[in-house]
């Protein structure tokens, strides 16, 4: 699924253009290619999180969702973050040098950080004075998940909202972030690193720079770590292997087919060569 969603055909023609001058390119350009990269690709945008005051749940209708059966609400938010990964990929193909990375990179670089890139988005709507985030058109707060059966994992998704919310971060900043998220030449896997790694010099440069203009070099500092993302991830992969023994078959049969190929690989699925 991502190998086709990453063909060139769609989208992602002004990076293939512009790209090959990136390195002639000040870095406050990049920042704005990033930016305008960002915009395009959050949902909601910017202006509708601003101008729009977001209703909370009422208690029936977060009854409603906690007595849904378990599969029903793995599979909402399955769908939910399947949504939003799709939105990061359109957002990696329109970051200028992505494309020209190996397909292979590509998919090794988006596998391993989509989700973080998704955790970090979240936070822009998500609502530090209720605690709550958007959900299905409203703010919901983390009781409303109970019956995913997992309060840990949904504890942990809220308390990294609340940091990142609380650091006020400009869209600019979460863009950038975002590009050093999926552009880490340190990932496992890669074929070319020292070519993610220009890439990602780049980014790093761009992103200091943009610290600095807007004096906002304390914010390195308090950004989430590596760390806590990394386990954050661990912990979804975790609960999706404890949902699978509780619902064998549900993943398979209902579950988006890149939510799966992200998260519930099954060695069955791997092609019989690389078996
Ligand atoms: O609004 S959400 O559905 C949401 C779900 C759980 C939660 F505690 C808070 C929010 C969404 C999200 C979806 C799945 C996530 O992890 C994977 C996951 C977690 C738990 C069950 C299934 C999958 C994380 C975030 C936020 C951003 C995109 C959608």
């Amino acid at each position: 699924v991502l190998h086709g969603a990453l063909s060139p055909v769609g989208g992602g023609t002004c990076s293939v253009l512009l790209s090959h001058c990136v390195t002639r390119v000040p870095s406050e350009l990049l920042t704005q290619s990033v930016l305008l990269s960002h915009r395009a690709t959050c949902h909601p945008r910017a202006e509708e999180l601003q101008g729009h005051r977001w209703a909370t749940f009422t208690r029936e209708e977060i009854c409603a969702y906690q007595s849904q059966p378990m599969a029903e609400m793995w599979q909402r938010c399955a769908r939910r973050v399947t949504e939003a990964i799709e939105r990061v990929v359109e957002f990696a193909k329109r970051l200028r040098g992505f494309l020209e990375l190996s397909q292979h990179d590509q998919i090794v670089l988006l596998k391993a950080g989509a989700m973080e890139v998704v955790l970090v988005r979240m936070c822009r709507a998500f609502d530090a004075a209720t605690r709550t985030v958007l959900f299905e058109g409203k703010l919901a707060g983390p009781e409303l998940f109970r019956s995913l059966g997992c309060p840990e994992l949904v504890a942990s998704i809220f308390d990294l909202a609340q940091g990142l919310s609380a650091l006020r971060c400009s869209e600019s900043e979460l863009g950038l972030l975002s590009a050093l998220l999926l552009v880490n030449a340190g990932r496992p896997w890669l074929q070319d690193r020292p070519r993610v790694a220009r890439l990602q010099g780049h980014l790093d440069v761009a992103f200091r720079l943009l610290l600095r203009r807007t004096r906002r070099e304390g914010l390195l500092a308090r950004l989430p770590s590596p760390g806590q993302l990394r386990a954050l991830c661990s912990q979804h992969l975790e609960q999706v292997q404890a949902f699978r023994r509780l619902h064998p078959g549900v993943v398979s049969a209902s579950f988006p087919p890149l939510y799966r190929e992200l998260f519930a690989a099954d060695p069955a699925d791997v092609p019989a060569g690389t078996r």
